[in-house]
């Protein structure tokens, strides 16, 4: 879609379009489409920035905790959103061996029973390897790094998906 197309939606279209750039956090766009006109998906992008990073930590947490695991229960009975789906095929978590899975899964619990929400990173930026390693070195963080932290790698993810939306050459 043109920029120009977008600035130019109702604030129900917008959501249903841009609702799930954030993973399960349509209320960021609810809230992203106040700052309409965008000059180009990039200041729609610092938008959706400048809404996560001015959440209070709890919200910065709820954000992270609506995102689904990495290979985890809900990607094995193929119940992600097509979003994650993709992603998480892109980084090849779909052919994990037997051994992997069970590292993966292990990892991920003791990250959640450690922080209280789930591992996140950009899976499109990630090969199954650095998942892995990038998992194990945050787990080692504290819970105020890895909710920042996380949340950056939702901006990421964000990104990618804006971009899978918006002509990235379009401007106001
Ligand atoms: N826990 C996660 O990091 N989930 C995900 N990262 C992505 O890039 N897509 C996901 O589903």
């Amino acid at each position: 879609k043109p920029i120009s197309a977008v600035n130019s939606m109702s604030y129900e279209d917008f959501i249903s379009i841009f609702g799930n750039v954030i993973e399960h956090c349509s209320l960021c766009a609810a809230a992203v489409w106040r700052d309409r006109p965008f000059s180009d998906v990039n200041s729609l992008h610092k938008s959706f920035c400048q809404f996560a990073d001015q959440l209070p930590i709890g919200g910065k947490e709820g954000i992270l905790r609506l995102h689904p695991d990495l290979a985890g229960r809900l990607a094995m009975s193929g119940g992600l959103t097509n979003e994650s789906t993709k992603e998480q095929q892109s980084a090849g978590l779909n052919t994990l061996t037997d051994q992997e899975k069970q590292n993966m899964h292990d990892l991920n619990q003791q990250y959640k029973q450690k922080f209280g929400f789930p591992f996140v990173i950009c899976a499109r930026e990630n090969k199954k390897e650095a998942i892995l390693t990038g998992l194990e070195r945050r787990l080692n963080n504290s819970g105020e790094t890895e909710a920042v932290t996380g949340v950056e790698e939702v901006k990421k993810i964000c990104r990618l998906r804006l971009l899978d939306i918006v002509d990235s050459s379009s401007k106001l």
